[in-house]
């Protein structure tokens, strides 16, 4: 694999082909997960429920993330590397060009925030400074004490509307990329077919441009899992082959299947 860019994945939605991502924390996944042909890094905050043990995102610190980021970062793949931004980093412009510039000194290539119209300015100021950002909307888990619990969002026509408005806007604010988190599988194609970037889905069916799962659920290590995994070690005898039969899936079109999709 050549080293992806962004304009790679602009190509592969032009194209139609399925482009993957996966989270890893650190170098020796980071690896791994690059050499079976995943375009996309996530260093997801994640890593506070599958590393740290908490129930939640929200006690990831900048600090964590800027370590775990370093640590992938050093792996040196041609994967694009995207790093979350955690809870409450991104409440202003001038917070999120600090902490966001803590991320990419690490060595992240793009910057990862949840949320809407809301985040309209702090995306454009660190798109004009250099930083390009990938916005997350539907289920945005920082905000999982708000919805109170991880519940599927879009449901309702005017959530639907909601969605797909901050979606437009995120794109016009200079977003490079989008994640769509347990929303509908219909609205998730309505929005991937509308906006002109690429769109990531997870849980949010097959009609995105692009799936993302976390690595720890998709190797079978997760106790509990929500609907839109697969145990991608059924079948497998190594990490290397569960992750090239991810990857071989999503290209593919086969994951997800309905089975793993919310109406
Ligand atoms: N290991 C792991 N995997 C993830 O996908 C993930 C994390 N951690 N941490 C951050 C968020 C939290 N996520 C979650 C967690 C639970 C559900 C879940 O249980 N969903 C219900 C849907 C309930 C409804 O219908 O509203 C399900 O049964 O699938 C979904 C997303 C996704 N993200
Ligand atoms: C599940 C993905 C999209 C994420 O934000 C994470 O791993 O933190
Ligand atoms: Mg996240």
């Amino acid at each position: 694999m050549a080293r992806v860019t962004i304009s790679t994945l602009n190509k592969m939605k032009a194209k139609a082909e399925k482009f993957v991502c996966v989270t890893a924390y650190d170098a020796t996944f980071a690896s791994l997960v690059s050499a079976a042909g995943a375009e996309t890094i996530l260093v997801g905050d994640s890593l506070g429920m599958v590393l740290q043990g908490h129930d939640s995102t929200v006690p990831v610190t900048i600090d964590d993330m800027a370590y775990h980021t370093a640590c992938v970062a050093r792996a040196q793949t041609e994967s694009l590397l995207i790093a979350d931004m955690p809870f409450m980093t991104y409440t202003t412009p001038e917070q999120t060009l600090h902490n966001a510039t803590l991320l990419m000194q690490a060595g992240a290539q793009m910057i990862k925030m949840e949320g809407g119209v809301w985040l309209s300015e702090s995306i454009s100021m660190l798109v004009e400074r250099g930083i390009p950002v990938c916005a997350h909307l539907g289920l945005t888990p920082q905000s999982v004490n708000a919805f109170g619990g991880f519940k599927v969002q879009g449901r309702t026509p005017k959530e639907a509307k909601s969605i797909l408005a901050d979606a437009v806007e995120i794109q016009d604010a200079g977003a490079s990329l989008l994640v769509l988190e347990c929303i509908p599988a219909a609205l998730a194609a309505d929005i991937s077919s509308k906006l002109d970037i690429p769109v990531i889905g997870i849980g949010a069916g097959a009609g995105t441009d692009a799936q993302v799962l976390v690595l720890h659920d998709l190797l079978g290590l997760s106790a509990r899992t929500p609907r839109f995994v697969r145990n991608f070690m059924q079948g497998e005898d190594s990490v290397q082959g569960a992750l090239a039969a991810f990857v071989a899936a999503v290209k593919s079109g086969t994951f997800p299947a309905r089975e793993h999709t919310y109406e």
